[in-house]
């Protein structure tokens, strides 16, 4: 199977179990847009501009995250002239894909760790992010956000505008995949390992 039919017997499958299309947008990690199009595919409609990033190879094995969390934390001390310190109290997870990865650079600095709801997972009419109360408090700590990917950018967006109204210090976003391209967020600083962009 080619992994455009794939994703679109993903798409369809998720649809008729009754997730709404945002929720197979997050799910599959694409835009609103090309779920649309997955769904739809209007005949002669040209194909967004998207890509899907599969990383189960290496999410799904523990050594592989390791190795990962390792890269992670390089790629920002060398962006700080190799400064020895992460300066941070706390490594924030994003639930759920950034949770493993906070927690493993969370044990390699010795940083608290600290786990993030974003609003989209909430299940009421009106949904609010959260931190979770089993899990390090972000109150006057200087927090790093982590999370696997980085779509559109609001759920990074969203977690700075929760820490700064709760008393917490976004300090920098660690993401391993960056398909936007950005620099910053809200003016806390993204260290991705990889930005995807498309040339065409
Ligand atoms: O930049 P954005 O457009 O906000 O999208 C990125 C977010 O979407 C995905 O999470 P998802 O809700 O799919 O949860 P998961 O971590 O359980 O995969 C991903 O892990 C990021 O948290």
């Amino acid at each position: 199977m080619s992994s455009l039919t794939d994703l679109k017997e993903r798409a369809r499958l998720l649809l008729e179990e009754g997730h709404s299309q945002g929720q197979i947008a997050d799910e599959l990690s694409l835009s609103m847009e090309t779920v649309t199009w997955l769904l739809t595919q209007p005949k002669g409609d040209v194909a967004p501009r998207d890509v899907h990033i599969d990383w189960t190879a290496v999410s799904c094995d523990a050594n592989q995250l390791e190795s990962v969390a390792s890269m992670m934390i390089d790629r920002y001390r060398a962006s700080c002239n190799g400064s020895m310190s992460l300066d941070a109290d706390v490594m924030i997870g994003i639930a759920i894909s950034g949770i493993p990865l906070a927690t493993l650079i969370g044990a390699r600095e010795g940083c608290s760790l600290a786990i993030y709801h974003p609003a989209k997972h909430a299940v009421s009419e009106t949904p609010i992010g959260s931190i979770s109360g089993n899990f390090a408090s972000i109150v006057e700590k200087r927090c790093i956000i982590v999370d696997d990917v980085i779509t559109s950018g609001k759920t990074i967006a969203e977690v700075i505008g929760y820490l700064r109204r709760h008393g917490g210090v976004p300090v920098a976003v660690f993401v391993l995949f960056d398909k936007r391209g950005i620099t910053e967020v809200d003016g806390v600083p993204v260290y991705s390992l990889f930005r995807i962009s498309r040339i065409d």
